[in-house]
């Protein structure tokens, strides 16, 4: 499984054949697969969803994926569908990173649930996710049947294996592995950490970009799906699924690694955020965040999304008579937000690279006392550079319930709303 080949584009139809020749031609189930495979397809999308939307893959493999024992049972207490076991609380909140573990940890192991809104089984909402890992999945498969899984490293390479194939990811790159993929996670410099999104609504999709035109913000093709690669391998491994919001496990005696060709549009990708064409006001004031998504997951309510994935990249601020960091505000929406590198402009101190925040629906929120000091004076007749930042948003129409041990744990920062303790009444009437 050596050679991380990708093709480019998003939501193509691909083709791909680690052996030439494997693919059959003009039809997708014929007698006899080429070398003996079997053809397995694997569906993304209802049959009848619409052209636009269907998403389906066909798999020529070794041995089909209904082959392995009977599932059971897997305990992982830390990661699971049970937000808001409490009344949620309007409160801000803000944590530092996930402590590294320190006995062998995969990254299975090492998931952990902060949040989430809906259920899959109402194919709406989702559930966020830290992992903290720093070994190999060691003979061990994983996949959810609840959500495709939007993976944000930030500190360590993962190398993901999946059955259509190798994709290596690095901090400031994102990965998604589609609903039902099953993967193996390999951490090429040990000690790792990340954010999860599961989501459990309409796949990811790019936006529309209205009048911004035909270009810009994430470009279709700079997404890279991997090309096929398989491994033969006999012996006990296990297989874990994550199904109705809880953990299985189950023995399989051959990786299901083992696809040695495949064609359609139901496959991981990779991107890297620094690929993302900024675009901003040149005039004055702050846009409102939506100009920086990279992808969206639609709800049926048109133009609200089930979960909105926005970046906030290195940038320049040219904006005149204008406060420049992002406004005080309250929202409709409820924001995860997590740091993979660098400083975020609206916080001068605190949101740490590997921490995260949650501002729920109609919290206030915004600039902290420092920074909001600092953009009121500063000398708008030059622009200002956000160098070497990459914050990130997980912005869902449903308020984000904490689970239990986000809310009580030890790296919740419990003073976080002191942020906004020092923004003094500066009001004077006239007269
Ligand atoms: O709260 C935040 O920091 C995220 C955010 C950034 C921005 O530029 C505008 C609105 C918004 O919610
Ligand atoms: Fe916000």
């Amino acid at each position: 499984m050596e050679s991380p080949g990708y093709q480019s584009g998003f939501g193509n139809e691909f083709a791909t054949e680690a052996i030439p020749g494997t693919l059959p031609v003009g039809r997708n189930s014929p007698q006899r697969v080429a070398h003996g495979l079997y053809a397995e397809q694997l569906s993304g999308t209802a049959f009848t969803a619409p052209r636009g939307e269907n998403r389906r893959s066909w798999l020529y493999r070794i041995r089909p994926a209904a082959m392995h024992g009977r599932f059971e049972p897997f305990a992982q207490p830390r990661f699971h569908d049970r937000f808001g076991e409490a009344p949620v609380s309007p409160d801000q909140m803000r944590w530092n990173p996930l402590p590294l573990p320190e006995a062998p940890t995969d990254f299975v192991e090492g998931l952990y649930t902060v949040a989430g809104i809906g259920a899959s089984d109402a194919h709406a909402g989702v559930g966020i996710h830290l992992y903290a890992a720093n070994t190999a999945m060691r003979g061990r498969y994983f996949y959810s049947a609840d959500g495709e899984l939007l993976i944000v490293p930030q500190q360590g390479r993962l190398r993901v294996a999946t059955e259509l194939g190798v994709l290596d990811v690095a901090p400031q790159e994102i990965v998604v592995v589609p609903r039902g993929v099953r993967f193996r996670v390999e951490l090429p410099d040990g000690a790792s950490r990340g954010y999860v999104c599961e989501n459990f609504g309409a796949l990811l999709r790019l936006p529309d970009l209205g009048p911004i035109g035909s270009n810009g913000l994430a470009n279709p093709r700079d997404f890279l799906t991997p090309v096929a690669a398989y491994e033969q391998l006999d012996g006990g491994f296990e297989l874990i699924a994550k199904f109705g919001g809880h953990l299985w496990h189950a023995p399989i005696d051959h990786s299901p690694l083992d696809v040695v060709a495949w064609h359609g549009n139901y496959a991981p990708y990779k991107y890297d955020l620094r690929r993302f064409n900024t675009i901003g006001s040149i005039s004055f004031d702050h846009p409102d965040p939506s100009i920086f998504l990279v992808l969206t997951s639609p709800s049926d309510t048109p133009g609200v999304g089930n979960m909105d994935f926005a970046i906030f990249p290195p940038r320049w601020l040219v904006q005149q008579d204008t406060f420049r960091p992002p406004w005080f505000h309250r929202n409709v929406a409820s924001e995860f937000m997590g740091l993979v590198h660098g400083a975020y402009d609206a916080k001068a101190e605190g949101f740490a690279p590997g921490g995260c925040s949650l501002h729920n629906c109609m919290s206030g929120h915004g600039p902290d006392a420092a920074t909001f000091e600092k953009a009121s004076a500063a000398d708008l007749s030059k622009p200002d550079v956000i160098a070497d930042t990459m914050a990130f948003m997980f912005e869902t129409r449903g308020v984000l319930k904490p689970t239990r041990q986000a809310a009580d744990a030890p790296h919740r920062q419990r003073d976080y709303q002191a942020c906004w303790a020092g923004l003094r009444s500066h009001f004077s009437p006239p007269g």
